[in-house]
């Protein structure tokens, strides 16, 4: 992947600002750290930093197109894979366009030159980019449908900065780190499921996916400079009735995961793939070790495990079994070369912030360090790896909550009830009647669910599926692909996941949940779809979730970590938490608290949040 960057201003000449826009580009220089390019003129300042994925040479960005007569330009950075670019090619060749190069960018700036914004409707891939365009005095922004790559930006008067994280934006002097009243309610209530649009910090907003912004440069009724933004969504979830018979749907749901998957194969380095031995990576596995097999190439897959978690492991609820066993079987199965990254207790600790540097926010602790140090040891094997991740987002995987009236019925986000927001149990009563938090969810909630499309003549329980099934969605995959996303990039390793494909997704979603859940199993239909591709037990094995580890010096460590700052009357965190309450409910029992899961995620925040604040310099202004 790379990390795009940039800079227009209506209000000044900013040709010679190039220290800027250098510091705004090196921020993400761990995202491209193959090539950097710049472009400027009297109002733009333009960066990028290139991670190679196709055609090293022809494919140097940013890229521009010249009028030759007019001397206008059109500049385009950008960050993702068109897995359409070939066929687009063809088609735009046959309308007259004529290439240089064999990259996707190349694809990218033809197709805005013939279509103009409308080009979205042509992409099927994953990308972030602007294009300004020096012939209309427009800055065009677009995401992907379901927003797996960042985009990020803020306009103040008519200056527009945009960036692929959260730090290229605080790397421009326009721009502090503000936290106001509901940057704060986002980071403190909804744990690291941050809203759509929303860069929490005062006055940067994000494009959410789907949806793309003009910002153009046009005067007002006084003859005055101004800036206009256009925002548009051009594509969303659309309902309609299920009509495929039950053979008709397998076969469908077969063919649209495996063309997915073929499409995102295209690369010019090395691809890897992480197994879990779960369903989702292993039929992903499966499907592209074949593809591997017709080159006489053999995939390498990867999965993660802690040291002695054999001794260690205790069931629970969200993990019924180990990973490690099925991801052998089913590496086995498929003649993969397989590889198992362990990770220990201490090497957790010692890198418990780095989760926070890669996302410019606190998140989600142990899960989040254990995939961050997954990523990095991959990147030594290869550039580009397929992930399972979304499935069960897409597929109704969480069974506990679409089959239980009580969460049918919740009326508020479901994730609310996991430990990751519980942060506010701890806040001083002060900061937590002040910040309302029963309030802001519920305001965030509304504005949610009033969009769901509901499908005419659904029963009410079909209704609540369906409502369920959006949330998942539009709320916790952009949470997911966003962890994702950073975690990985932070290495300059990007993940592909073939599940998030737009037209498997479109399809997906207007299947109803019993069918999704045939054979009275989670993702039963996706089973069905991967007969013969899995051994049969791997095929059905139930869902068990992301591994965390069961080594209790893990926790231990946490208790430690806080201890320091909980005796550091400089930190930050006293100004918010109740610390005193950490230290007696957590930190003085810890020998007496027999499954640590609940407490080690708040504990994971509390570091990182207070890090944070530290190393971010948060103005709090709430
Ligand atoms: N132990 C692991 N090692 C390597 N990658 C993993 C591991 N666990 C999860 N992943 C990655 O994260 C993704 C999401 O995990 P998740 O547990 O939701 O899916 P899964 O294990 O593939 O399948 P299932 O949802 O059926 O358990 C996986 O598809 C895989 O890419
Ligand atoms: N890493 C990226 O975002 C890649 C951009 C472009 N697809 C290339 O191959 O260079």
């Amino acid at each position: 992947m790379c990390g795009i960057s940039g800079w227009i201003d209506w209000s000044k000449d900013i040709s010679n600002e190039h220290g800027i826009i250098k510091k705004m580009n090196d921020s993400v220089i761990h995202r491209g750290p193959d090539a950097e390019g710049f472009w400027s003129s009297e109002n733009a300042q333009i960066g990028h930093r290139r991670l190679i994925v196709i055609d090293p040479e022809g494919g140097k960005q940013p890229m521009v197109y010249k009028n030759e007569r007019t001397g206008a330009s059109v500049v385009l950075t950008y960050n993702g894979e068109l897995y359409n670019f070939k066929e687009l090619k063809e088609e735009l060749v046959s309308k007259g366009h004529t290439f240089k190069s064999y990259s996707d960018t190349e694809v990218i700036l033809r197709s805005y030159l013939e279509w103009n914004e409308e080009c979205l409707n042509h992409f099927n891939g994953i990308f972030a980019f602007a294009i300004y365009d020096e012939r209309k005095s427009t800055l065009f922004l677009a995401r992907d449908h379901l927003g797996i790559k960042p985009l990020f930006y803020c306009l103040r008067g008519r200056t527009i900065l945009f960036g692929s994280e959260l730090k290229v934006l605080l790397s421009h002097p326009k721009v502090k780190p503000v936290l106001d009243t509901n940057g704060l309610c986002e980071v403190l209530f909804h744990g690291p499921v941050r809203t759509p649009g929303c860069g929490i910090f005062q006055g940067v907003y994000e494009v959410p996916g789907g949806q793309y912004i003009v910002f153009s440069k046009t005067r007002n009724q006084h003859g005055t400079i101004i800036v206009k933004a256009d925002h548009r969504v051009y594509w969303n979830l659309k309902s309609s009735p299920h009509t495929d018979d039950e053979e008709t749907t397998v076969q469908k749901i077969k063919t649209l995961l495996s063309d997915s998957l073929k499409r995102q194969l295209v690369s010019d380095v090395p691809l890897v793939a992480m197994l879990s031995g779960g369903l989702d990576s292993s039929g992903l596995v499966s499907l592209a070790s074949d593809e591997f097999k017709k080159n006489q190439e053999t995939l390498k897959t990867f999965s993660m495990t802690f040291e002695n978690d054999e001794k260690d492991f205790r069931p629970s609820v969200i993990r019924i079994d180990r990973d490690e066993p099925w991801a052998r079987k089913v590496s086995e199965y498929c003649n993969t070369n397989h590889h198992t990254v362990e990770l220990g207790a201490q090497q957790l600790l010692d890198n418990i912030l780095e989760p926070m540097r890669a996302r410019d926010l606190p998140g989600y602790g142990e899960v989040e360090t254990s995939v961050y140090l997954l990523f990095k040891e991959m990147k030594k094997f290869g550039t580009v790896a397929i992930s399972g991740e979304c499935s069960d987002e897409i597929f109704s995987g969480y069974h506990q909550w679409f089959a239980n009236e009580r969460y049918l019925g919740f009326k508020n986000f479901p994730w609310l009830e996991i430990a990751f927001a519980e942060t506010h149990l701890y806040l001083k009563k002060d900061v937590l009647s002040k910040l309302n938090r029963t309030k802001f969810l519920q305001k965030n909630y509304k504005e949610c669910i009033k969009s769901i499309p509901y499908l005419k003549g659904e029963s009410e329980l079909q209704c609540k599926q369906r409502k369920l099934s959006y949330l998942f969605i539009k709320r916790f995959i952009p949470f997911a692909l966003d962890r994702k996303d950073r975690l990985s990039m932070k290495s300059g390793f990007e993940v592909r996941v073939p599940f998030s494909d737009k037209e498997l997704v479109e399809y997906v979603w207007n299947l109803p949940y019993n069918s999704k859940a045939i054979d009275n199993i989670e993702k039963g239909i996706l089973r069905r779809a991967l007969k013969g591709f899995l051994p049969e037990d791997a095929l059905y094995r139930r869902k068990s979730g992301y591994p965390s580890i069961c080594d209790n010096n893990y926790f231990f460590g946490l208790c430690d970590l806080m201890l320091k700052i909980i005796d550091d009357e400089t930190a930050p965190i006293h100004k918010l938490f109740d610390t005193e309450r950490v230290l007696n409910d957590i930190i003085s029992r810890r020998d007496k608290i027999e499954n640590n899961f609940r407490e080690k995620v708040l504990l994971d925040y509390l570091i990182q949040f207070n890090a944070w604040l530290k190393e971010y310099n948060i103005i709090l202004n709430f």
